[in-house]
């Protein structure tokens, strides 16, 4: 289990960018994450993952993960945990990768020093899940720099590597934000089976994603966790400000496709 326990983390400038956050995240489970931009989704992954920024820091709370309390190791023993206990799919594909080393480099590397497998072992595998990403033309992928590949290439690129890895938990920064309707529906499906192995946690806006993917829910709104639920009921008896605003805009997208498709067949 990753628990986070009422977190709050504070810049220099004295904002309060976290304010007693709890949640937690299960194996076996995906967890939902939304809420305004700026609401403080990424802080609360950065903190888990023990990256917040230099000017930003814990004030309160604990992080948990099976039993040990990880906001209370030091930096090197938490940069261990990432990739084998924790990854991290970071919501700009372009902060995940090195831009001067080709891909295929990148991926070997981190894949024979954490899993410990010969290099071709890693370039086989990197082989295996970028194929299952949809990234089919993985040798020209691997010869490339990260800026040749587009930014939702790069998203699979990051997923595929995760996949590889095989971590516990799953931080997932608006993994779908950069993918085509295929993709996307693609990457659900690998997250939904991934989860009988992992604990996912899934920060997205996405109405359809989070609604297949995910059995809870989180709502949070200036650093504080506001609601939580199934997306069904956040979407039809919203409590929250931010709640209702983002159920009536998803009523709206919904009224407007129904709209185009009986005009299409009127037409
Ligand atoms: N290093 C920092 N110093 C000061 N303020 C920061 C820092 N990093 C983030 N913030 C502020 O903290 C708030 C939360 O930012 P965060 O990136 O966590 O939001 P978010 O919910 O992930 O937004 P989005 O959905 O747009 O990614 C924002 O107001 C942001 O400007």
């Amino acid at each position: 289990m990753l628990k986070v326990d009422g977190l709050s983390v504070k810049a220099r400038n004295g904002m309060l960018l976290l304010d007693n956050a709890s949640l937690a995240v299960a194996s076996g489970h995906i967890i939902g994450l939304t809420g305004a931009s700026g609401s403080g989704k990424t802080t609360l992954l950065k903190s888990i993952m023990g990256m917040l920024d230099r000017n930003c820091s814990m004030i309160k709370g604990r992080i948990v993960v099976d039993n040990e309390e990880i906001s209370k190791l030091g930096t090197k023993e938490r940069r261990e945990l990432c990739g084998k206990t924790i990854g991290f799919i970071p919501q700009n594909p372009m902060t995940a990768f090195d831009p001067r080393v080709k891909i295929g480099t990148q991926m070997r590397e981190t894949l024979s020093i954490r899993l410990g497998i010969s290099k071709s072992d890693a370039d086989s595998l990197n082989a295996e899940k970028l194929m299952a990403l949809n990234l089919k033309d993985c040798k020209r992928i691997l010869r490339s720099y990260p800026g040749q590949l587009s930014g939702g290439m790069l998203q699979r690129i990051a997923v595929a590597l995760m996949l590889a890895l095989q971590p516990e938990y799953i931080l997932a920064d608006e993994p779908t934000s950069a993918l085509d309707e295929d993709n996307r529906e693609i990457l659900t499906r690998i997250l939904k089976k991934q989860r009988e192995k992992t604990g996912i946690l899934f920060l997205s806006h996405d109405v359809d994603a989070l609604s297949a993917l995910c059995e809870t829910v989180f709502v949070m709104e200036h650093g504080k966790i506001t609601e939580t639920g199934t997306m069904e009921k956040l979407l039809s008896a919203p409590r929250e400000k931010w709640t209702r605003e983002f159920a009536a805009a998803h009523r709206k997208v919904e009224e407007r496709n129904f709209i185009w498709t009986e005009y299409e067949l009127n037409a």
